[in-house]
């Protein structure tokens, strides 16, 4: 996780900002080692006087050590404070949240209940209130106590929402705009709320606002008793934090993530991000090239911007053999929610994801298309996209090792919540972006952002090393035949298919699946769509048309994967400095074509600085300490 300190910007203890102050005196006169450092810093779940129960509960989960964010905002909650805090995506914010609230609520527990639940945690997504929900779930099962914990949508039946309360929960996981839905169909009355809300948890804060939820979390708000303490959880700063903070909390204590110095980086400083200048037609070239000579680390999660995107480069690589399956937000709630969990599993190693704010584009696209045969398509399938739908946002993707932006983001802060997918609290990963150049002034200005205002010119996004000019042409001819067989049509067809099959599947299967469980592994999403098995001159690239390079870098991802699988232990917790030390084992940040070591900070003597691949770059790609 890197040397993280946390610094309280606001309502700060002085003997604790004497301590931080101390270790920087210490540090910048080089009397403090590296290790003891660390040593000094770190703190244990015991230290922070968490209530032995939990300690138990993580330690079968294998979590022995608190992440930074958890060491510096457990203590504060416990204590009763408001806090906002920012921390980088995968940082461990959830528990540092959820540890607290619950040890609160144990000490109530055996009292009588309350009319209302007594904890709302705020969430922008479905999917994040399902992850929020498990979370809390398997807690307070290992802890044994009396609490419950329930989950409510908007699209739930207001028949389900009242069995969920009747049993008078102390946890409420749902998003805001669930609530005045629950006021207006009177399963929610404020006047209960405002007796027994004790704490109010808004969390990935920095998204509640981008999704449109301003006045649900007004009417919120204003039934928050003054006495309701609240945290407010966040992966970047923004208007929209400020704002909330501002909303809804008193005197709140700032926890500001401050790793090194004091530059704040919003991206894990265990993601290496790269990124290929392509033009946007040879971005499908490109893609191929990375997957089929297996030059990054799988599971691999690629995001693209349109949902007919999505299917197009489903078809693409489905005819080159590569399996993929497609997360979107016109899929029933069902499936998306499997999709992941099979994801997570390891069911299958490529998903392509679209980005939840592209809607309005998606609709746009659909308007200006005026052939015949889509017209007859559209009128048969409309999609319906799901507004409380979340890929990007705070989803927590298990082993995601690369995540390939196929088409860029439109913003920065959704460059970092998509990166932030990979290299989630101890594990490392890399980033590909494919950049064409329509793109380059966006890419431009998150790339300033990285950066900040005094490193200008340091390049956080450095060229792709792996991937040799000869090695992209040698799939070209390929590669742009096949993609002339991804016709429109096809692609619509395709996605509609995919649609009805999964809205059969949803509604069919939930029953079953609830009676049988087990039986959920059998249905798998990465299936094929084309009638047709590839063909297998396009599923098997002979070995004459990669570079000897290339091949070296394949071998080399293959051995690092290998490498990894063994070395995997039980449970995701812990970070001993052996456990650092895989990253050592990831090409991306070891490799070297030439055979020679890598200086540190080398900045690419012969790498393109446009991010075309170079072989001539490959011994010298900056080596990024993590
Ligand atoms: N102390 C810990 N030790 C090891 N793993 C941890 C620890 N705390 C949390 N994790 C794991 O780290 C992963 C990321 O945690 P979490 O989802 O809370 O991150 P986050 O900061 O909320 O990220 P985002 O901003 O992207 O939502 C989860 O799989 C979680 O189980």
């Amino acid at each position: 996780m890197g040397k993280a300190k946390f610094k309280p910007v606001d309502d700060v203890k002085p003997e604790e900002v004497e301590k931080v102050e101390e270790v920087e005196e210490q540090r910048d006169a080089g009397e403090v080692a590296e290790e003891e450092e660390e040593e000094e810093k770190d703190k244990s779940f015991e230290e922070l006087g968490l209530d032995p129960r939990l300690i138990r509960a993580l330690s079968k989960k294998g979590i022995e050590k608190p992440t930074p964010i958890q060491q510096t905002a457990i203590p504060y909650i416990l204590e009763g404070k408001d806090v906002v805090a920012r921390a980088k995506t995968g940082s461990g914010k959830t528990l540092a949240y959820l540890l607290p609230l619950l040890q609160k609520l144990f000490s109530d527990s055996g009292r009588k209940k309350k009319p209302a639940p007594c904890a709302f945690v705020l969430v922008p997504s479905r999917e994040l209130c399902q992850q929020v929900y498990s979370e809390v779930s398997w807690l307070i099962e290992l802890c044994r106590v009396q609490l419950k914990a329930v989950q409510l949508t908007s699209s739930m039946p207001v028949s389900d929402m009242r069995n969920a309360l009747a049993g008078l929960p102390e946890i409420l996981v749902t998003t805001p705009a669930c609530i005045p839905k629950c006021f207006a169909d009177g399963v929610l009355d404020p006047a209960a709320i405002s007796e027994s809300l004790e704490i109010l948890v808004l969390d990935e804060a920095d998204l509640l606002l981008s999704y449109g939820y301003e006045d649900n979390l007004r009417s919120v708000t204003s039934i928050v008793p003054r006495r309701c303490q609240c945290l407010l959880m966040s992966a970047t700063t923004s208007s929209d934090v400020e704002k909330l903070k501002k909303l809804i909390l008193h005197n709140p204590v700032v926890l500001t993530l401050q790793e090194g110095s004091d530059k704040e980086e919003p991206v894990p400083s265990n993601v290496q991000q790269f990124w290929i200048s392509c033009s946007a037609q040879d971005k499908l070239l490109h893609i191929l090239a990375l997957l089929k000579l297996e030059v990054v680390q799988k599971k691999v999660l690629i995001f693209i911007n349109t949902i007919d995107m999505g299917f197009k480069l489903k078809l693409f690589l489905e005819k080159f053999g590569i399996k993929t399956a497609i997360l979107n937000g016109e899929l029933p709630q069902n499936s998306r929610l499997h999709i992941l969990e099979q994801f997570n599993a390891g069911l299958f190693d490529y998903l392509i994801a679209t980005d939840d704010n592209n809607q309005t584009k998606e609709k746009e696209e659909v308007k200006g298309d005026d052939n015949k045969e889509s017209k007859k398509n559209k009128r048969r399938f409309k999609p319906k996209l799901d507004a409380e739908f979340g890929v990007v946002r705070g989803i927590d993707f298990k082993k995601v090792h690369t995540v390939i932006n196929y088409d860029m983001p439109q913003s920065v802060t959704g460059y970092i919540h998509r990166i932030g997918r990979t290299g989630r609290a101890y594990s490392s990963g890399s980033s590909v972006s494919l950049v064409s150049p329509g793109e380059m002034e966006g890419f431009e200005e998150i790339k300033s952002f990285l950066a900040g205002e005094e490193d200008k010119d340091s390049d956080i996004i450095t060229p792709f090393p792996l991937l040799t000019e000869n090695a992209v042409e040698s799939l070209r001819y390929r590669a742009e035949d096949v993609a002339k067989s991804v016709t429109k049509i096809s692609i619509r067809e395709s996605r509609a298919q995919d649609l009805r099959n999964e809205i059969i599947n949803s509604e069919k299967l939930k029953s079953h699946f609830e009676a049988n469980p087990r039986d959920l592994d059998l249905l798998k999403h990465d299936k094929l769509l084309s009638k047709t098995a590839p063909s297998p001159h396009l599923r098997d690239i002979p070995e004459y048309l990669v570079d000897a390079k290339t091949q070296e870098a394949s071998k080399m991802v293959k051995l690092a994967r290998a490498a990894m699988g063994n070395n995997r232990r039980s449970g995701g917790g812990g970070n001993s400095k052996k456990k650092r030390s895989r990253k050592g084992g990831d090409p991306l940040k070891t490799f070297n074509a030439n055979g020679s070591k890598r200086g540190r900070g080398g900045g690419g003597v012969g790498q393109k600085k446009d991010g075309k691949g170079s072989s001539d770059g490959l011994a010298n790609k900056k080596h990024k300490t993590v």
